[in-house]
């Protein structure tokens, strides 16, 4: 696989309404999209812009998303993941497990629209990465 544009840094928090209050006040965020629901994953996600790549900030819907874990050990959020694109998720999943790393879960529609795939934070030195297929008009 080739690894592809840094898409988005993933930032889990309690509360999108607050974080998004602190992203516009503390660092002058000013290009932030309105949050929406994905219950497929488990997420309300909200996207803030900086000129380079997307913040996306990510509360959990109920107590069994993923994020909900996360915030039980880092009450205050923090940051949760990398999201990298590749130009074909299957080459990337096949590739991935070829070299002995754990590929979590099935390919899932993400908040752009294109499949994602999460890899263990333990083949990663601890960093949870998410591969995502870039969209074709790329
Ligand atoms: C918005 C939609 C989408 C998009 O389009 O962008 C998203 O980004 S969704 C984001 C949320 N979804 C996911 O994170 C799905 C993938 N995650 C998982 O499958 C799990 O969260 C996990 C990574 C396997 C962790 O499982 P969990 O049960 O929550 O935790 P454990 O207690 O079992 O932890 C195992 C191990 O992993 C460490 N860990 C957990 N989360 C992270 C993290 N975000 N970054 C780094 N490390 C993490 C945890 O500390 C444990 O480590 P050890 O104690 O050393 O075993
Ligand atoms: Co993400």
């Amino acid at each position: 696989m080739t690894l592809g544009r840094l898409n988005h840094i993933g930032i889990a928090t309690p509360s999108i309404e607050r974080s998004v209050e602190t992203y516009r006040t503390l660092l002058g965020a000013t290009a932030i999209g309105a949050p929406f629901d994905l219950p497929a994953q488990g997420v309300r996600v909200c996207f803030v812009d900086a000129p380079n790549t997307q913040i996306e900030l990510i509360e959990p819907l109920d107590d069994s998303s993923p994020i909900a874990g996360f915030l039980r050990r880092n009450p205050a959020g923090g940051q949760h993941h990398l999201c990298f694109e590749v130009p074909d998720i299957d080459a990337a999943i096949a590739d991935l497990t070829a070299k002995g790393a754990t590929v979590l879960g099935q390919p899932r529609i993400g908040a752009h629209g294109t499949p994602i795939i999460f890899v263990h934070p333990r083949d990663m030195g601890g960093l949870l990465v998410e591969l995502m297929e870039q969209p074709k008009d790329h």
